[in-house]
């Protein structure tokens, strides 16, 4: 059987393991601790001024990990600048977030050039080449180009979106043309793969054969739509054992018979988070007879606190959630317990299983792995409800779940209350339908059906 080598931005580094919080590196461990392989990526350290050398290696289970520095100005033009600033707001339809400057877009190709020449003499001739995500875009042509003869595949992660905001983006058709030297390119859902579609037939850069197959650049490639799952069954049995922690249970006593509805989001304005605490605000304004009696419980760890666009939302979101306490709270009763810190998996897991309600509201996301890890981690007998954006790539498939407009204020507050008063038959239900989805489409089958079809 070939080897599997996996290029990311970022990897779950074996030693940072419990405080890692970001779907991609979860998921992909998942993927690659059963499969084994190479796994490849940014060690999230800096070199300074100095050239980072060649790729520290280290062996856990049965995957080899290879991991590299980058150059400050490397992490601030290609992950800071053109990632995150402009690709990164760019396909969560935010336009006007988006901080284009042509030295950010200069630093991520080069940084790309620079991960495929220390890829390339790692590979052996029958590897499958699987790359993850936005920052990676150009390494299959740069590997082509430094003569890998490899198959290679590509992910992506996020949302793809239409082309009148795609083709605001300076370079995009530069861009798109790196996604077409792949030999396979997978999105999240069938809206991302028809939206990547429509920006190859606009601009007469490439033509449908049909049957996922496409043309552009005189290249044939395949598109296909693989919606990225978790380790269901695992993730299950972590909750079922996490309960009877005593972190678990002293968080549980803390809440003191009180109703816990959960958010968990890395702090991104994505996520929609002050969306959501207005929303929760509205609920207990409404609701007078939940005042005092339901907390949220909002896990929120920073993220990518370099941008600025990150550091200005941060401090919104603190004001929001320190604006519903100091007005609805009482001496015994927090409504809002903000937390900026990661919790691990296990933890995250037991908190999900004794929350009556998870609430996922993004403005946009890829897929959103907490809305699935939320349902893998209830009870049979007695689930909780997932209230969940429809612009979340999950909200395809999570049809147990009450789908909100996450603009809709109100009407998120009354699925919140909705949750909350819904029937034990009702919830079983919902439930049912939607764990045995998730069981059925796992990591290993999303990590199964992208290799069989590369291959
Ligand atoms: O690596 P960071 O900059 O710290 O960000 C964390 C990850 O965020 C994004 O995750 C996406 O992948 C998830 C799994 O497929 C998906 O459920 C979610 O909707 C996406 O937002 C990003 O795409 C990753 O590259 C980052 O590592
Ligand atoms: O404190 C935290 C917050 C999040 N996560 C994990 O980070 C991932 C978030 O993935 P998701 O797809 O929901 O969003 P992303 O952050 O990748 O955009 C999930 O596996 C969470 O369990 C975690 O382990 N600890």
């Amino acid at each position: 059987m070939s080897r599997l080598v996996v290029i990311s931005n970022r990897v779950s580094s074996p030693s940072k393991r419990a405080v890692q919080a970001g779907g991609l590196a979860i998921a992909m461990q998942a993927a690659l601790s059963e499969h084994g392989g190479l796994w490849m990526g940014w060690s999230g350290k800096s070199s300074g001024a100095r050239d980072p050398g060649k790729p520290i290696f280290r062996e856990e289970g049965r995957v080899t990990y290879a991991l590299t520095d980058l150059r400050r100005a490397d992490i601030d033009e290609y992950y800071a600048g053109f990632a995150n600033s402009v690709l990164w707001p760019l396909c969560h339809y935010r336009l006007d977030l988006t901080d284009y400057a042509r030295k950010d877009m200069a630093g991520y190709f080069r940084v790309n050039r620079f991960f495929a020449q220390q890829l390339a003499p790692l590979l052996k001739p029958d590897d499958l080449v699987w790359v993850q995500d936005y920052h990676l875009i150009p390494m299959g042509s740069e590997l082509r180009h430094i003569g890998v003869k490899n198959r290679i595949g590509f992910f992506l992660h996020i949302p793809w979106p239409p082309p009148d905001v795609f083709f605001a983006l300076p370079v995009h058709e530069t861009i798109v043309r790196g996604l077409t030297a792949y030999d396979l390119v997978g999105f999240q859902t069938q809206f991302d793969a028809d939206n990547f579609a429509s920006c190859l037939e606009r601009e007469g850069i490439g033509r449908v054969l049909g049957d996922g197959w496409f043309e552009a650049y005189g290249h044939r490639f395949r598109v296909g739509v693989f919606p990225i799952g978790i380790d269901t069954a695992g993730f299950a049995q972590l909750a079922q054992n996490a309960v009877r922690s005593g972190s678990v249970r002293k968080i549980e006593e803390s809440f003191r018979n009180r109703d816990l509805i959960v958010g968990v989001d890395r702090l991104d304005y994505s996520k929609g988070l002050t969306h959501k605490i207005e929303a929760f605000d509205k609920f207990i304004a409404a609701n007078s007879a939940w005042q005092g009696r339901a907390t949220l419980l909002q896990i929120t760890p920073k993220s990518r606190s370099e941008v600025l666009q990150y550091a200005t939302m941060q401090r919104q979101v603190a004001e929001f959630a320190g604006r519903v306490n100091g007005q609805h709270g009482t001496p015994d009763w927090v409504p809002i317990r903000y937390v900026n810190r990661s919790i691990g998996q296990a933890t995250l897991a037991g908190i999900y299983r004794v929350a009556r309600v998870g609430l996922v509201t993004p403005i946009r996301d890829g897929m959103n792995l907490v809305a699935k890890e939320y349902v893998a981690a209830q009870r049979s007998e007695d689930p909780g409800v997932l209230v969940l954006s429809r612009f979340a790539g999950a909200a395809r498939e999570l049809d147990g779940a009450i789908l909100v407009n996450p603009y809709d204020i109100e009407a998120v507050a009354n699925a919140i209350a909705r949750s909350l008063s819904m029937s034990m038959e009702e919830r079983r239900k919902r439930w049912k339908q939607m764990m045995d989805h998730l069981l059925k489409h796992d990591i290993s089958k999303w990590c199964r059906d992208f290799l069989e079809a590369l291959r």
